[in-house]
């Protein structure tokens, strides 16, 4: 199906979010749309589902005019969403989540479970999915939830599929799944509004690419466009994709874990035997397949997840018996995983989720009484300085976008004297500019001498941050190796072979490959 939007306008208040966009999705075809964090993209995709209605322009289906009264018009029109975070229920079944959209009846109130188990087989086995119709859905790893959104959007027919940021969560094998499935949908005809901040996968995948700023489009590429052309349409200016630094100068060991272990709340090991150290001035990067251990080795550091062994010390203190709050004013300072539900408070301002634990502290407090000035003044100087697109800081947070949000919460983070920074993907959902400076900025915390462990999923930020990496996998320290190791020895790593063999092993592989394109030039020949 053809999706058209002309002059489509969407404001909040006296704030236009989407300004006149216009764009065309043709049948089959994949259509990337890339903008900074707050440019519009959600919104715009939240106005095509029939969330919001569009202020001015239309959106024609087909040709022909469509008007939603909310989403249920839009997926009896054909269209189907895969939000940022998923709508999903977690004690449900894969089928009792696809029925509850689509609910075939027995009758009058019944639903039709086995239609509904035998659409999930279908739909399952047309496009290869691998999903069990009775999985209960917060067992399921994220790739396969998200393949249960596909499935729902895909059983009430979907012939335009919106994909908002689905990479976000992915690991690496996930999203190459994901990508297939892209290509085999599109083969079949659906038209694929995708969202990414990732420029590889833009060019991996898309047909054409629009590229919106604050609100309103300012180009369009095509796949062949250079990630740094790509990369300075949607920011406005160059990006630089690495980040310039000095070779660390490490300092005395100032954090030390030692021996550490750690349960899930099923009583698993998932922090085995855990010994690190950093040093003031240096960056550890914690790199491994989501999953492995890295959340909850972080959480034990901030103190929401108790150790069953071992011990944590910073500047030689134990943390052990301290509370979070505790470990927030000895000198920590820690970015979440999930900003979301750890990391901001969405009812309250940006304001009061710039203090949170630290309501009590100069300089936002002068003995018992709070300082509403100063902490405002700090919200406003620290939000501008990490760009938050905002109205003003009074705003509740939760009317910014995912990646504002996000830079809230590294400000708030990064505006205190720290001791520690531990960072758990610090640029989950942040445009190519922001990822600049929050990396730019980090590295700067690291020259003022504070120790910095960053977790991350993503090769390229581990690399481009770390001064040392270790990698985990299945709770333990797989090894420690230096921040030039090759990528596809610590891919090896990351499957849990030891250093010395994946070194060996990726040696032996690059030979195969040379030997291989000298067999195939001599034939050529
Ligand atoms: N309900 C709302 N009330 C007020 N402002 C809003 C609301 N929803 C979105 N906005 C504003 O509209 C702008 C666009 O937000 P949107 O979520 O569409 O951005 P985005 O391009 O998806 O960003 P990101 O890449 O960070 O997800 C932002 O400045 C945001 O603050």
């Amino acid at each position: 199906m053809k999706l058209e939007l002309k002059g489509v306008t969407k404001r909040f208040g006296s704030f236009t979010a989407n300004d006149r966009i216009s764009l065309t999705v043709e049948p089959g075809e994949i259509h990337a749309l890339l903008g900074e964090n707050g440019a519009g993209k959600s919104t715009l995709m939240n106005t095509i589902y029939g969330l919001y209605a569009p202020d001015e322009g239309e959106i024609l289906l087909d040709d022909e005019p469509a008007r939603f009264d909310g989403p249920g018009d839009a997926v009896a029109a054909g269209i189907g969403m895969v939000h940022q975070h998923f709508m999903l229920i977690p004690v449900f079944t894969v089928t009792e989540s696809v029925a509850l959209g689509y609910e075939p009846t027995k009758g009058p109130g019944l639903l039709d479970f086995t239609q509904a188990r035998e659409r999930v087989r279908e739909i399952s086995a047309r496009f290869g999915f691998d999903v069990d119709p009775d999985a209960v859905i917060e067992e399921l790893p994220v790739g396969a939830q998200q393949r249960v959104e596909i499935i729902k959007a895909l059983s009430r027919d979907a012939k335009v599929l919106i994909l908002d940021e689905p990479t976000a969560v992915l690991t690496p094998q996930e999203t190459d799944e994901l990508i297939a499935i892209m290509r085999q949908l599109k083969d079949n005809g659906t038209s694929i509004v995708f969202i990414t901040h990732k420029l590889r996968e833009v060019r991996a995948i898309a047909d054409r690419i629009t590229v919106i700023r604050r609100g309103k489009v300012v180009g369009q590429a095509t796949p062949d466009a250079s990630e740094t052309e790509l990369a300075s349409l949607m920011v406005g200016r160059a990006v630089s994709l690495t980040t310039d630094k000095e070779p660390a100068r490490p300092g005395e060991v100032t954090f030390a874990i030692d021996g550490l272990t750690v349960l899930d709340s099923a009583d698993k090991v998932v922090v085995d035997d855990v010994d690190l150290t950093v040093r003031r001035g240096e960056i550890l990067a914690v790199a491994g397949v989501q999953g492995n251990g890295q959340t909850e080795l972080a959480e034990a550091i901030l103190g929401v997840r108790e150790a069953v062994a071992g011990t944590i010390e910073l500047d030689g203190k134990d943390l052990g018996p301290l509370s979070v709050k505790e470990r927030l004013r000895a000198g920590l300072g820690f970015v979440p995983e999930d900003r979301s539900t750890d990391g901001v408070i969405p009812g309250f301002s940006i304001t009061e989720n710039f203090v949170l634990d630290m309501y009590d502290q100069p300089p936002y407090a002068k003995g018992l009484a709070m300082r509403p000035a100063a902490l405002r003044e700090a919200a406003t100087t620290q939000t501008e300085r990490f760009d938050v697109r905002l109205g003003t800081v009074d705003d509740p947070i939760s009317t910014l976008s995912g990646g504002n949000q996000q830079k809230v919460v590294l400000a708030r983070e990064m505006s205190r004297e720290l001791r520690l920074f531990v960072a758990s993907q610090p640029t989950r959902g942040l445009d190519v500019g922001s990822i600049e400076f929050v990396h730019r900025t980090i590295v700067e915390e690291r020259d003022k001498g504070t120790p910095c462990i960053i977790v991350s999923t993503e090769l390229d930020e581990v690399i481009n941050l770390a001064d040392r990496i270790a990698v985990m996998y299945r709770g333990r320290i797989v090894g420690i190796v230096p921040a030039d190791t090759p990528r596809d020895v610590l891919g090896l790593m990351m499957a849990g072979v030891p250093a010395e063999e994946a070194v060996q092993e990726a040696s032996r592989h690059q030979t195969a490959l040379s030997e291989a394109d000298d067999a195939a030039e001599e034939e050529n020949r």
